[in-house]
């Protein structure tokens, strides 16, 4: 794998070597290798069956591997007890594809869900209090906990199964393409709200995305998988000063050259905001949609 950043103090929350995954005779995964650092947001990119989602399923024990090792915060995480398993569940969140919420419950009784697995003394008022928290937490209405996943938007279920990794205030969060299906307003506002939540909360995250636009808006480095392994990781910058053709495909064909457009615009935006903040206060405050939140617009349409 060619590693393009080079730092001796590196903290890594999660290490994988030598993995390897197979469903029969088709080889998934052979000598892959990864390193995540603590505090980072690693995009995790490839081609379509490239086995991004059973890398994360292997790393959070949803899938034994036929060979190598995954250490979670410093822990080997393949054969553990049960007992020893749960307490690492703990401390990471998994957000899904498509969501995973369980439909005939609730917003907030999905995420009472691993509260009430991994503490079953909470009583159901503060089952009810932290569930309401984490719900606004995700930006979403406060009247969003009470109702089911089939009353809710792509983006306010998006939010929902966030709400539901938070619940225990995990230290490492898991996203299986969190914007797909987004239209390019949520998905920017999904990323604002992950990239915050990583800075405040000082989560790592290991994020899934066939999404440049995530990758330029948020991503610390990116890893991308091909050939069963990961054949990179590092700064967009530096994957693609590597000449890898897929890699100078991916990020440079037009999709990219998009994605880098809507990054410049966003950074001479915020730019502007910076040079102006009593303009950009005075705006904010006005009632203006263009200026509510995703949330705010969406539980406006409902
Ligand atoms: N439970 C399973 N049984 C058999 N094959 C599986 C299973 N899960 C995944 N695979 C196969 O493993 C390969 C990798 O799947 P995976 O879902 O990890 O790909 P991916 O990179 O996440 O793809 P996408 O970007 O399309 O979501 C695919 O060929 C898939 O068919």
């Amino acid at each position: 794998m060619a590693r393009t950043t080079n730092n001796k103090t590196d903290d890594f929350i999660i290490s994988v070597k030598g993995l390897k995954n197979a469903f029969g005779d088709s080889v998934v995964h052979e000598g892959l290798d990864l390193d995540v650092r603590r505090g980072e947001i690693l995009g995790v990119v490839g081609g379509s069956g490239t086995g991004k989602s059973v890398l994360m399923r292997s790393i959070i024990g949803l899938q034994t591997p036929v060979a190598g090792e995954v250490t979670v915060f410093g822990e080997p995480n393949i054969g553990r007890e049960e007992t020893e398993a749960t307490e690492i569940r703990k401390r990471w969140g998994v957000l899904f594809q498509g969501g995973a919420l369980f439909s005939t419950l609730t917003v907030a009784e999905n995420v009472e869900v691993p509260l009430r697995e991994f503490y079953p003394d909470l009583s159901p008022a503060l089952l009810a209090e932290i569930a309401s928290y984490k719900v606004v937490m995700t930006g979403l209405p406060a009247d969003a906990a009470n109702k089911f996943p089939a009353e809710l938007s792509g983006g306010m279920k998006k939010r929902a199964g966030l709400a539901r990794a938070l619940a225990l205030d995990p230290e490492l969060l898991f996203l299986d393409e969190p914007t797909a299906g987004l239209d390019p307003i949520g998905a920017a506002a999904f990323d604002g709200l992950t990239q915050s939540l990583q800075k405040t909360l000082g989560l790592t995250v290991f994020l899934i995305t066939h999404d440049l636009d995530t990758l330029y808006a948020i991503c610390d480095r990116v890893a991308v998988l091909a050939d069963k392994k990961v054949i990179a990781v590092g700064t967009i910058d530096e994957l693609i000063a590597l000449d890898h053709p897929w890699i100078e495909e991916y990020f440079k064909g037009p999709r990219g050259r998009a994605a880098v457009a809507t990054q410049e615009a966003h950074e001479r935006a915020d730019e502007e905001a910076a040079r102006h903040p009593t303009e950009v206060q005075s705006k904010q405050s006005a009632p203006d949609d263009a200026d509510a939140t995703y949330a705010e617009k969406e539980a406006r349409t409902r």
